[in-house]
């Protein structure tokens, strides 16, 4: 079993079974909520839903639901798994949904084999949601059973592996032409596979203009010709042609377009040679393409080139629209999703390619380059500007189309609506991740080497190709474990080590120490037992001397003595006015992403202080792609108490403003108050913060550890941090209940602050020179 096999059953164990659980969204306190939320208050909506079907909107969560349903016969490239093991897939398409556009599913798999089982179990579940995706359904039955689920049922029903994939393919196909400047009349487009996605994305480019005598279909037994018997179908039949033609190899000549969506390996290379000028080459069998991007490119230097998958450019996959069409259709209230819909969102799809770079996408590609052109054909899965520009056009399509129940009536304020979800989404690591990928192999030392968590953590980011890791650590114990936990990485070929015990290495640290910390009490004799015994120590000096770009460490030991060694060693970065390190911490949870600081340094810092560490927190926070908006907290909220720790942290808000008067901040302010403008409005409508606060900043220690430990347990938070702030070089100490994704984590994120940080120092030599 592969690694990568290997992670995913790991993944989908650990530490529940599976992707997905209910989750509340009322709290159920006491008698009376539970009197309202069940027997005898729920009466009343059940009675007011009765009267009028539409406030089912108004009273149920019906309105942000969607069935994701399949009976397992198509799954993937997998074949007929059946419905039970389709499962981890629509659980998968379940989470797709929630993360990109914020919509709840239940992922339902059924034991229907035949048209009739499906439709009529499908069609029974119209009470209970406001759209239905069917994923996965094996051709010609999918066609089937849309069709007539669409005649009977009164809420968008769409085919995903369809119509999804069309959308997705037609944007290609028009920004492909584009560029090799041909027209959607006057291509040959040759397909593999004439099942559900082939056959709807045929159909879809036709409605734009493709000529169906200028498309020849091929699947298993080949060429669809006139009399062929094997597998025909009336879904087939507008593309059959009267010819001699048997196989692939007979009609490829001269194509401009192939469209895979059979299975794995089925283009030959040397087929490549006959097709036309610029051909584009859609292989997008899951999870292994026609053809690999490689070998089609040494075939066909000059061909345009889209997979279906993450880890190549130009994924052409259907998670571009599912999520974003069903969030247009539903914020409307549309009875269906109608080709006017589709058409919206292949438009929206296909210029969001070709818009100019924007601040937005800068972020989102950090490290890419997003310009129009044969490996940008579309847009990333992850740009955040898909949502905003497909689930209004889609919207409004609905609307024109006349199969909007609730049409939007404020378009600006939707988008408004649609640019929060975004920024709520938790996606915030990606941009992270490709600025430290692009950063090209910066070194990271890990002083705790030996530990499990950082041994597989190690595995990961080269995998991912973040950083170069160097293992602080004997090397036959580092031995032993990789092989006791099946890792693959290998020492010296895949990453460095020191090794405390031994390391050529030892004596210009021992002297760099005494150097740096004579005079604190470090002899001669104490810096070598240090040197010997203390991996943070270690792990320290090699940053300082240049023999890594960043360190990791803490997973062992407190938090105050690996404090001590990064400060000594280390040291402040220049130019700061109070010295002093603080910590920056992320949660993100299902409500979004908060920062909270200084949550694990500073016992009780002063008003300048905090000033300076809010700025520090900002600049950090501004790396993730997210402007900051800081809420200075205490027990008052504006001027309410006048307590010595409230005037500190009024005082601290006015420095604040002076210092770095284009921070959005304000304080001193409730907790509730910095995250609800509602509630902040009702006490001081001025707030110089519009919206939610994302940077919460604590009066002292205390608070601020208090607030993100209680929050992380309460809200089943991920914690990304601490992030040291203020050091001279990238340095970051973990706590030992860090996980190992937590890790890959800071390494992504200790990797850009030092890709940045030897770029700024480039440029002012540069600048010097
Ligand atoms: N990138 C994306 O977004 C998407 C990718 N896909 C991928 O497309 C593929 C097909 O999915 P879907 O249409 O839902 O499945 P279907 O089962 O409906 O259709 C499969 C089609 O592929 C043909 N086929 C299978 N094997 C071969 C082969 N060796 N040579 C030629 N044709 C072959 C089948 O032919 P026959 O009928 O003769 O068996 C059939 O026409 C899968 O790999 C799937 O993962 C699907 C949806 C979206
Ligand atoms: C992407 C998708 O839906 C499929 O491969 O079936
Ligand atoms: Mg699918």
């Amino acid at each position: 079993m592969s690694e990568l096999d290997q992670a995913a059953l790991f993944f989908h164990r650990y530490p529940k079974p599976g992707k997905l659980e209910i989750q509340a969204t009322k709290a159920l306190g006491n008698q009376r909520d539970l009197a309202l939320a069940y027997s005898p208050g729920v009466a009343a909506p059940c009675l007011a839903i009765k009267d009028d079907p539409e406030l089912a909107d108004d009273y149920t969560s019906r309105a942000n639901l969607v069935a994701v349903v399949s009976n397992g016969t198509a799954v993937l490239g997998l074949g007929n798994i059946g419905p039970l093991a389709s499962k981890p897939v629509m659980e998968g398409k379940a989470v797709l949904f929630k993360k990109f556009s914020g919509i709840d599913v239940f992922d339902i798999e059924i034991d229907a084999p035949t048209i009739e089982r499906m439709v009529d179990t499908v069609s029974a579940l119209e009470p209970t949601f406001g759209g239905i995706n069917l994923e996965d359904i094996k051709a010609p039955e999918c066609f089937e059973v849309e069709e007539q689920l669409k005649a009977r049922m009164n809420i968008p029903v769409f085919h995903d592996d369809q119509h999804g994939t069309a959308i997705i393919v037609a944007a290609a196909v028009l920004n492909a032409l584009e560029f090799a400047s041909k027209k959607i009349e006057d291509i040959k487009i040759v397909s593999s596979g004439a099942g559900a996605a082939a056959l709807a994305c045929l159909n879809l480019l036709v409605s734009l203009g493709a000529q169906i005598e200028n498309i020849w279909v091929t699947d298993r037994h080949g060429v669809a010709y006139k009399g062929r018997l094997d597998e025909m179908d009336r879904w087939k039949d507008p593309y059959v042609k009267d010819t001699d033609a048997r196989t692939l190899t007979d009609v490829i000549g001269g194509a401009d377009v192939f469209l895979g969506l059979s299975a794995a390996g089925v283009l030959k290379p040397e087929l490549l040679q006959h097709m036309a000028e610029r051909p584009l080459i859609l292989a997008l069998a899951n999870p292994t393409p026609e053809i690999m991007p490689e070998t089609a490119r040494a075939a066909r230097p000059d061909a345009m080139i889209c997979t279906g998958r993450s880890d190549f450019p130009n994924q052409v996959n259907n998670v571009l629209c599912f999520p974003y069409i069903f969030r247009g259709a539903l914020d409307c209230g549309a009875s269906a999703i109608n080709e006017e819909m589709k058409m919206a969102a292949v438009r929206a799809i296909a210029a969001l390619a070709r818009e100019e770079p924007s601040d937005v996408a800068a972020r989102a590609y950090s490290g890419e380059t997003p310009t129009f052109g044969p490996d940008f054909l579309i847009p990333s899965p992850f740009d955040p500007r898909l949502i905003l520009r497909i689930a209004p056009a889609v919207a409004e399509a609905a609307a024109t189309s006349g199969v909007a129940r609730r049409p939007i009536e404020d378009m600006p304020a939707y988008i408004d609506r649609l640019n929060r979800f975004v920024f709520r989404s938790g996606l915030v690591m990606k941009p992270v991740f490709s600025a430290a990928k692009a950063a090209q192999e910066k070194r990271v030392v890990y002083a705790d080497g030996e530990d499990e968590r950082v041994l597989r953590a190690a595995q990961v980011v080269l995998e991912e190709g973040i950083a170069k890791p160097i293992l602080i650590g004997r090397p036959h114990v580092i031995d032993v474990r990789l092989k006791r936990y099946g890792l693959k990485i290998r020492r010296g070929v895949d990453f460095d080590l020191i090794n405390p015990e031994d390391d050529p290495r030892y004596r210009d640290y021992v002297d760099l120490l005494v150097e740096l910390a004579g005079r604190r009490g470090f002899t001669q004799e104490g810096a070598r037992t240090t040197v010997r015994t203390d991996n943070t120590v270690i792990a320290a000096l090699a940053l300082k001397r240049g023999d890594t770009d960043c360190m990791i460490c803490g997973l062992e030991g407190r938090f105050e003595r690996h404090l001590r060694n990064v400060s000594l060693i280390i040291g402040a970065r220049k130019g700061l006015k109070y010295p002093d390190l603080s910590a920056l911490s992320m949660l993100i949870s299902q409500s979004g992403v908060t920062f909270f600081t200084d949550t694990y340094v500073t016992v009780d810092p002063s008003a300048e202080e905090i000033a300076e560490m809010t700025v520090l927190a900002a600049e950090e926070i501004r790396r993730f792609g997210i402007e900051p908006k800081a809420a200075l907290l205490s027990h008052s909220n504006f001027g309410s108490r006048d307590s010595p720790s409230a005037l500190k942290m009024r005082e601290a808000a006015a420095i604040l403003k002076e210092i770095a008067p284009d921070l959005e901040s304000d304080g001193e302010m409730h907790g509730d108050s910095a995250l609800s403008e509602a509630l902040r409005n009702r006490v001081y409508p001025h707030s110089r913060i519009k919206g939610e606060a994302n940077l919460l900043v604590f009066p002292n220690l205390d608070s601020a550890n208090i607030a993100l430990t209680t929050a992380k347990q309460m809200t089943d938070a991920l914690h990304v941090g601490p992030i040291l702030l203020g050091t001279d070089k990238p340095a970051h100490i973990l706590t030992p209940s860090v996980t190992s994704r937590g890790i890959v984590n800071m390494t992504a994120l200790a990797v850009v602050e030092a890709h940045q940080q030897q770029a700024r120092a480039g440029q002012t030599i540069g600048d010097a020179i």
